[in-house]
């Protein structure tokens, strides 16, 4: 056969195929009004494997995974168009707005100076920062109520994700409510006479020492881990040792009255700190506009392009996609992925209802509102 007289008999086949698709899905629209009727929801596990299983065995020989494939696909759409239908017929979901103009007790780990300071002033203005020791201690404040609002590190734009923050996310209730970032200008600062060629030994937090480990290594620096850039200069101003110096910003080097022995010293200029503003219950604001999610799905063929396919089918913008280990021994990931949406929105309403049956855990982080 010729090459056009093949492509004809697809084209008719296509047509064939187009017409039972469409007659197929308007059926599982009556589906979808009989579940809401009797109080069912839409996906059924079991109903899927069926067909699956049944589609896989009637297949022509090694085109078996290829149909149950195609067949997958088909009811991630059918269940797409029926989440759709049955969340347009509810009402519109109402949620609390952030009142951070209002909030007295806001705070984030490290000192004064620290960039987790700068990035609390930018969301809270001129209110009074309470510090804490540790990440985890914010995350613990805000649990407890002891915290209306926390600011934490989540993303440097030179070395990634800030994994102390996002491997405690799994292990806390919170709700991320805004985002800001802050341009990072690391310096090296030692005390006022000390000399750069005397200097050995370099303190700082450990994503600091990374983002500057190119000037590190030139000058074949030793790098110490420090609980964040504020402390370590303090620590530096308090010690009187003429070897050692700090990374931290140029503010909290002058604080500390600190010597600046070289500026802008990361690996990569400009380096900006993405910061999360959370909250213990969900406030979601009108002009939120990032969600995200935390899930974890059975390790079993096509489970994660399944999860990919329904943000393509709900037409989503996805920002982020970033696997964890799940620290429990085992090589299980989760994943962590932030998507373009607001949460009052229906079809977003119907998309979370539709992903978090496919997620084997599945934790809503947050809806933020992007402060620049
Ligand atoms: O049979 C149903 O309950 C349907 O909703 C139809 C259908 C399908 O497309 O075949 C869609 C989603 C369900 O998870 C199972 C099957």
């Amino acid at each position: 056969m010729e090459l056009q007289e093949i492509r004809n008999e697809i084209d008719r086949l296509d047509k064939q195929i187009q017409s039972l698709f469409e007659e197929r899905m308007l059926l599982c629209q009556d589906v979808a009004r009989y579940k809401k009727a009797h109080n069912m929801p839409v996906f059924q596990a079991g109903r899927e494997q069926q067909i699956l299983d049944r589609v896989e065995q009637n297949a022509k020989e090694g085109l078996g995974l290829a149909s149950r494939t195609m067949f997958a696909n088909m009811m991630s759409i059918s269940s797409q168009l029926q989440q759709k239908m049955l969340v347009a017929a509810e009402d519109a979901p109402n949620f609390k707005t952030p009142r951070m103009k209002e909030a007295v007790r806001v705070g984030c780990q490290g000192t004064v100076g620290a960039n987790s300071e700068t990035a609390a002033q930018a969301f809270f203005p001129e209110r009074h920062i309470q510090f804490y020791p540790t990440f985890e201690q914010v995350f613990e404040a805000v649990e407890s109520g002891e915290l209306e609002y926390g600011v934490l590190p989540i993303y440097n734009s030179t070395s990634g994700t800030v994994t102390q923050t996002v491997d405690l996310m799994g292990k806390y209730s919170f709700f991320i409510t805004a985002m800001n970032q802050v341009e990072v200008m690391h310096c090296l600062a030692a005390l006022p006479d000390a000399k750069m060629e005397n200097i050995t030994e370099v303190y700082s937090h450990p994503q600091a020492l990374s983002q500057c480990s190119d000037f590190l290594d030139a000058r074949s620096l030793h790098s110490h881990d420090y609980s964040n850039t504020a402390t370590a200069a303090k620590m530096v101003a308090e010690s009187g040792d003429k070897t050692i110096a700090a990374i931290c910003s140029e503010d909290c080097a002058k604080h500390n009255r600190l010597q600046i022995l070289a500026s802008r010293i990361s690996n990569v200029v400009p380096n900006f700190t993405q910061f999360i503003c959370i909250t213990k219950d969900m406030q979601v604001a009108e002009n939120a506009s990032v969600i995200s999610v935390m899930l974890s799905i059975s390790n079993e063929p096509g489970s994660l392009s399944r999860i990919l396919n329904k943000f393509f089918l709900y037409g989503l913008d996805m920002t982020k996609i970033e696997s964890r280990p799940i620290r429990d021994g085992s090589f299980d990931v989760v994943f962590h992925i932030d998507f373009k949406g607001n949460l009052r929105d229906r079809s977003i309403a119907a998309f979370l209802n539709d992903l978090c049956k496919s997620c084997r855990d599945f934790k809503l982080l947050g809806n933020a509102v992007v402060m620049v």
